[in-house]
């Protein structure tokens, strides 16, 4: 591969820092960042919890298949995707084949406790989050590690700290 990947793929479940780090990263690397939910969101003229009401989670991944798929034609893009972005097979494919995928993986624990004051993700509208959080993990951890050429752990760092670790390990692929 020698140093740093064309396309960088950030997957992992809400409140992994896909976003975040994405933006951060995009920046260091001097690539175009761009992150699907803003696409959707952009397409549809509506805001995410919109998209749910009005159409259902199935009518969103629809949507999100969609834009995956126009996305992946894209290069030398930073790419974070949504978390639900692996449940299609279609959009694993398409992914794993478009760039370097890298798994921000965090325990629901800490998941729940990044995410708990935001209120624009549907699927945490439940009365128990963090009780959602386990069971999201447990059904994605494994189709995430299944696409992932790099899993990283972020638990303790911040930021920052995690994106120099980021560049600092691609740079170093060979
Ligand atoms: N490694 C991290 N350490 C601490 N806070 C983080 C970390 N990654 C993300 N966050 C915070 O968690 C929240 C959700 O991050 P976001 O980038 O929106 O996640 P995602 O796009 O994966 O759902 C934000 O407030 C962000 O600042
Ligand atoms: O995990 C999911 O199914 C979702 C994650 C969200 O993106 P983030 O992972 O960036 O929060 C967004 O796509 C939507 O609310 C559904
Ligand atoms: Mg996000």
């Amino acid at each position: 591969m020698n140093g740093v990947p064309n396309n960088i793929i950030l997957v992992g479940l809400m409140g992994a820092g896909k976003t975040t780090v994405g933006k951060v990263l995009a920046k260091r690397l001097g690539k175009v960042f761009i992150d699907s939910d803003h696409e959707i969101e952009k397409r549809c003229g509506v805001k995410i919890p919109t998209i749910f009401e009005m159409e259902g989670e199935d009518g969103f991944r629809k949507r999100e298949a969609s834009v995956i798929k126009d996305l992946v034609a894209l290069d030398n893009i930073v790419l974070a995707t949504g978390g639900g972005s692996v449940l299609l097979p279609e959009n694993r494919e398409n992914l794993r084949e478009f760039g370097y995928v890298i798994y921000l993986r965090a325990n629901p624990h800490d998941l729940w406790l990044r995410t708990r004051h935001d209120k624009s993700r549907p699927l945490l509208n439940t009365p128990n989050p963090q009780k959602k959080f386990r069971e999201l993990f447990a059904i994605r951890d494994p189709l995430y590690t299944s696409i992932a050429h790099q899993i990283i752990d972020t638990g303790r760092p911040n930021v920052n700290q995690l994106t120099n670790q980021l560049v600092m390990q691609l740079e170093l692929l060979n």
